[in-house]
């Protein structure tokens, strides 16, 4: 009898574990722009604090707000300006005649500096008034202010954003886009991270090889780019026939590469006549960790360690079906990979299931078996009341692929206990993309 998807997933995580205790010292330093999708190998400590140091948020004039305390529009406060400070400048780098003093000797006016957005704060000033809040006199030698400055005004306290010592990034975090903007504004220009792993992918069977029936190849394109979409390596090694020798050749000889650290084939894993995969790891050596999960769809899958010195290739036999071979993939070859990496593992969304209203009498392609973990691609939406709502996709044969044009997220439905799913009426909501995105649907449900 199959085991359950919970123990398949244990045993997943659990063969992932001990293949990154054996690569311990994987870690490599890459440049920001290619570390997307990588993983944080340690800590990262900020070397500074941002800003580094006091500078105005806007283009005006930096004064000292206690000089302002009695302007108004009948008694407004008159300065000097005694230079100008652009961003970039040093500290008392004036660009016009006068230093920075806070009163003119000669007049008795208070001073200010012309500031530039992003400009280092000149000493003895503590806010900047905002150009369109002035009025200049003299031509630009003077300005009036008509109401108080509040201190601090419009500055940017050096140390605000971040300080010196804090943690930018943690071990095991996955690097973003966005994560990019506070590293690469602390001047780092690479970072740790653990070494990627590489998957090796094969779509398997005659009538794919052949190329002159109606089955063209989905699963080797569809699995390439996904793992590529994790930031990850992926090498399509091509198709193959349902050849047992042919088979065992290409798969013993990947894993002697060195070169990948899991190995994906689509097909050949149910019962047929065919089906070699299973076999062919056997005679392998390979420790065949299950054959065959109680999930739909995709109960033949096949998860097995190839036998080899230290690193272990991992094979995961996905089945040949598109749906049921993207099913597995997210749901098992997904979670080893991010364990692998020691990525935090994913947490679904909760999300309120809309059925189908469908016709009268209407027969689901694909029911939800209560027996089972089922995994069914839905669109995810924001009703008008805010409510994650989901629906599945009507249509779940696992040879159809129309509903992967428009569906967002798999649902994950476990198998009927009083303690399974989240809550009535809710269900766990996983993004279709690995990478985690998920583009709400913009269709509005009530
Ligand atoms: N007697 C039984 N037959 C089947 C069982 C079973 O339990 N007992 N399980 C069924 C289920 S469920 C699945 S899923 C499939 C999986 O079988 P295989 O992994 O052996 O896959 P194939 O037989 O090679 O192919 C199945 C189907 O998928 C098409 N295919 C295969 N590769 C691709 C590809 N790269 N791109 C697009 N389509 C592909 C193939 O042409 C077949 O139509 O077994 C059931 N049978
Ligand atoms: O894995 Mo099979 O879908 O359940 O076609």
């Amino acid at each position: 009898m199959a085991i359950s998807y919970s123990a398949g997933l244990a045993k997943v995580l659990d063969a992932a574990q001990q293949q990154r205790s054996s690569r311990q010292d994987w870690k490599s330093r890459v440049r920001l722009q290619d570390a997307i999708g990588g993983t944080a190998a340690q800590d990262v400590l900020s070397p500074k604090s941002l800003p580094e140091h006091d500078t105005s948020a806007m283009d005006g004039y930096a004064v000292r707000s206690q000089a302002t305390a009695t302007a108004s529009p009948n008694t407004p406060v008159m300065f000097m300006v005694t230079g100008t400070i652009a961003a970039g400048d040093d500290p008392g780098e004036t660009r016009s005649a006068g230093a920075v003093t806070e009163q003119d000797s000669t007049s008795g006016l208070h001073t200010c500096v012309e500031i530039m957005t992003g400009a280092r704060f000149p000493n003895g000033y503590d806010a900047c008034v905002k150009v369109e809040d002035t009025m200049p006199v003299d031509g630009q030698t003077g300005i009036l202010i008509t109401k108080p400055v509040p201190p601090n005004a419009n500055r940017r306290v050096a140390g605000s954003d971040i300080l010196r010592g804090n943690v930018v990034m943690r071990q095991g975090d996955t690097i973003q886009p966005s994560h990019l903007l506070p590293l690469a504004s602390l001047g780092m220009d690479a970072i740790p991270l653990r070494q990627r792993p590489c998957v090796g992918i094969w779509s398997t069977g005659k009538e794919i090889v052949k190329g002159n029936g109606s089955t063209r190849d989905a699963n080797g394109p569809y699995l390439t780019a996904a793992v590529r979409d994790m930031g990850l390596q992926a090498d399509f090694l091509g198709v193959l026939d349902d050849e047992p020798a042919s088979l065992h050749a290409h798969v013993e000889a990947a894993a002697a590469s060195g070169q990948f650290d899991v190995l994906l084939t689509t097909g050949g894993v149910s019962r047929g006549r065919f089906d070699h995969v299973l076999a062919v790891v056997d005679e392998m050596g390979a420790e065949t960790i299950f054959h065959g999960l109680s999930i739909r769809p995709g109960h033949p899958v096949l998860f097995a360690m190839l036998p080899g010195e230290g690193a272990k290739t991992a094979l995961f036999g996905l089945p040949g079906n598109p749906g049921a071979a993207a099913a597995c993939f997210r749901f098992l070859t997904v979670p080893y990979l991010k364990e692998l990496q020691g990525q935090a593992r994913e947490l679904p969304v909760a999300a309120k299931l809309r059925r189908q209203p469908g016709t009268p009498g209407e027969k689901r392609t694909c029911s939800v078996k209560p027996d089972r973990d089922c995994f069914q691609h839905g669109i995810l939406s924001v009703s008008a009341a805010g409510q994650l709502m989901v629906e599945a996709s009507a249509e779940q044969s696992p040879f159809k692929l129309s509903p992967f044009k428009t569906a967002n997220c798999w649902i994950h439905f476990q198998p009927e206990s009083p303690e399974s799913g989240p809550g009535p009426g809710l269900v766990e909501c996983y993004p279709i993309s690995p990478t985690g995105a998920v583009l709400l649907s913009p269709r509005l449900q009530n």
